[in-house]
């Protein structure tokens, strides 16, 4: 509050500009506000959000996509999980308030009012869903409707507070941008597509449980059921194994079905096998230092798999029938 009454005064203070030091004022509390704002939107979650939308285009036609459907897809996307990600931090105001994490956002630290902060996120996601039904197609819209649905009222709203699977059930959001990407070439989902959501939802428990573990404490003081909270570390280290098995089978699959070709394989064995590495370790040896090896790892694990889909595709052709059935809109 101090601070906030400390920038109101500063706003009121440059609004009558009369020196060069007035109008440097000015541009400098711009500079803020714009920053505030970028941070609302979790930049660095969205750009891998996006790698995972962008690789799924090249995927989902023979040909690579066009230059301007890349784009409008990749913007429509920074729009949804923009606004998602903000509407997000209006709702878990009270626990960002609380955690020592998230305390510094520009919402609990009192830099935006709440007010502003929902104004922004609805501004975003509705501008997100015009922009793709006019620019891409309508499915691609409405599946980027329903990934801010899923994750602002299913997760934020109701899982996150109320069951120890919020993390879980909820991933199914974070594994939504996979859809958009191939529901953007193709206007159509189909078998491939549901295997990447199911690689996002199966990699988000032991992404997400790690870094739980090591903020266990501030989870439990702002009264979030996260695993680790209720259960303890041992079987979380247990559950983070387990999904990391999971994710192994489920990543391998679409290679015994003819959707991916050597290339992937090589690179998914490798890259698997360093993440089951991790967490095996996290199980013989729990320390701090083995769970946040195996938080980094997840994020560059997700990036390299897509990255290793998309280089494949440049040496294997798939079979048409690993396409099929699929779903298309009727309209
Ligand atoms: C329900 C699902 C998920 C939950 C609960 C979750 C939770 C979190 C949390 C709490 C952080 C720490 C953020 C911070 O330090 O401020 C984080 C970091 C991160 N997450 Fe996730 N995550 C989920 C899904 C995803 C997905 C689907 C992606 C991308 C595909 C993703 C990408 C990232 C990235 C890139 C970071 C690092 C951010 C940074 O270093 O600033 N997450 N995640
Ligand atoms: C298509 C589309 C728009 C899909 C939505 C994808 C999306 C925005 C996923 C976000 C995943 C994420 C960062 C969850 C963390 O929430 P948290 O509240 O547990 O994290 P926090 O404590 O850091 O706020």
């Amino acid at each position: 509050m101090q601070l906030q009454s400390t920038i109101a005064e500063s706003m009121h203070k440059v609004e009558q500009p009369t020196s060069e030091a007035g109008m440097g004022r000015e541009q400098a509390l711009l500079r803020l506000a714009v920053s505030d704002y970028l941070t609302l939107t979790k930049p660095r979650i969205i750009a891998l959000l996006l790698v995972t939308t962008f690789v799924p285009m090249f995927l989902a036609g023979n040909e690579p996509p066009s230059l301007a459907l890349v784009f409008w897809t990749l913007l429509g996307g920074f729009l949804a999980a923009g606004g998602a990600n903000t509407i997000n931090q209006y709702v878990d105001r009270d626990i960002d308030y609380v955690m020592v994490r998230t305390r510094r956002r520009p919402l609990p630290s009192g830099r935006l009012t709440p007010q502003q902060v929902l104004a922004f996120g609805i501004a975003l996601s509705l501008l997100s869903v015009l922009q793709l039904w006019w620019t891409v197609n309508p499915l691609t819209a409405l599946l980027a409707l329903a990934g801010i649905l899923y994750y602002v009222i299913f997760y934020t709203g109701i899982l996150k507070r109320t069951s120890t699977q919020n993390i879980v059930i909820g991933g199914g959001a974070g594994a939504i941008p996979p859809l958009v990407g191939w529901a953007a070439v193709a206007n159509e989902l189909s078998l491939l597509p549901i295997f990447l959501f199911m690689i996002v939802f199966y990699w988000t428990p032991p992404h997400f449980w790690a870094l739980a573990l090591m903020r266990r404490k501030e989870y439990r003081a702002a009264g979030v059921p996260m695993l680790p909270v209720l259960v303890g570390e041992r079987p979380t280290h247990l559950q983070i194994l387990l999904y990391s098995v999971l994710l192994l089978l489920i990543s391998l699959a679409p290679v015994f079905l003819g959707m991916f070709g050597p290339v992937y394989l090589v690179c998914a064995l490798i890259l698997n096998g360093l993440f089951l590495w991790d967490a095996v370790a996290i199980w013989r040896v729990p320390s701090n230092g083995h769970v946040w090896r195996l938080y980094k790892y997840s994020l560059l694990y997700l990036a390299l798999l897509f990255l290793a889909m998309g280089i494949d595709h440049l040496f294997y052709t798939m079979p048409a029938a690993a396409l099929s059935p699929s779903f298309r809109l009727p309209f």
